[in-house]
């Protein structure tokens, strides 16, 4: 059987106080009874607020990233522990934006992940290849790498999720074909395998422009567990449009 799909907004550095809880309002609103597992990722100063608002709903909460310690002389920076304490479930880790914009290497993202995890959060680990990896052909020797290089040990189906984003689907419209999402995630479920000792019920998500109207065609894919979507979570019918192609 499938692994249950998950499906998770990442807000990305958008939104206001007031726009952010009523995007979290509206989607509560909506959401259909039957829908699949939601999960949004407010920025980090709105985290509170959408917290108070989803604590009667079924929609869960992320963080966009956390520190690796668990206190301490780290200014700006948020531990893990903290979002725990705002209700959060998930984490966002080692996503492109911060592999390439923070410098966050494979060991930076995988000590994030053991800290994550020891504080009860479930982080979703983030792997892709840019365009030039792509057109070299290196697409799957680089996810095997920011795979292996990027999870911490003792990891099971509930206390992981790893998205693949090519970072050139990335906010540019365009997705990778079928077969080629399809052979990424059998070769992430395979690499999963060495690793974990339950890896066919790890969620694998897709993330890379996805949108209410390829939801479908991408969640028809073996291995594809779900979608982190970016541009279009920020308007609650997309978002709920996604998961219900997705359900
Ligand atoms: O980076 C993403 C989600 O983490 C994807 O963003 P878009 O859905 O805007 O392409």
């Amino acid at each position: 059987m499938a692994p249950r799909s998950l499906i998770v907004g990442n807000w990305k550095m958008n939104m206001n106080c007031l726009s952010s809880k009523t995007l979290a309002a509206d989607i509560i609103q909506n959401v259909s009874s039957k829908t699949i597992e939601l999960a949004i990722c407010p920025p980090f100063v709105y985290l509170l607020p959408v917290s108070l608002l989803l604590s009667s709903s079924k929609v869960l909460l992320g963080g966009q990233d956390c520190h690796n310690y668990k206190s301490g002389a780290h200014t700006g920076d948020i531990a893990p522990e903290m979002l725990v304490d705002l209700g959060c479930t998930y984490v966002i880790l080692g996503h492109s934006e911060r592999r390439i914009c923070h410098n966050e290497n494979n060991l930076v993202v995988r000590s994030k992940a053991k800290a994550a995890i020891e504080a009860g959060l479930i982080p979703i680990i983030c792997v892709g290849e840019t365009e030039n990896e792509r057109s070299a052909g290196k697409a799957l020797e680089v996810v095997d790498k920011q795979i292996r290089g990027s999870l911490p040990e003792r990891l099971n189906s509930n206390n992981l999720v790893v998205a693949y984003e090519p970072i050139w689907a990335i906010g540019t419209g365009r997705i990778p074909n079928i077969e080629y999402i399809s052979i990424v995630h059998s070769h992430i479920r395979n690499i999963l395998g060495d690793i974990c000792y339950d890896a066919v019920n790890i969620r694998v998500l897709y993330g890379g422009s996805v949108k209410p109207d390829n939801a479908k065609k991408l969640m028809s894919v073996i291995n594809v567990n779900g979608a982190l979507v970016g541009s279009s979570s920020l308007q609650a019918a997309d978002f709920l449009a996604i998961a219900e192609e997705m359900s």
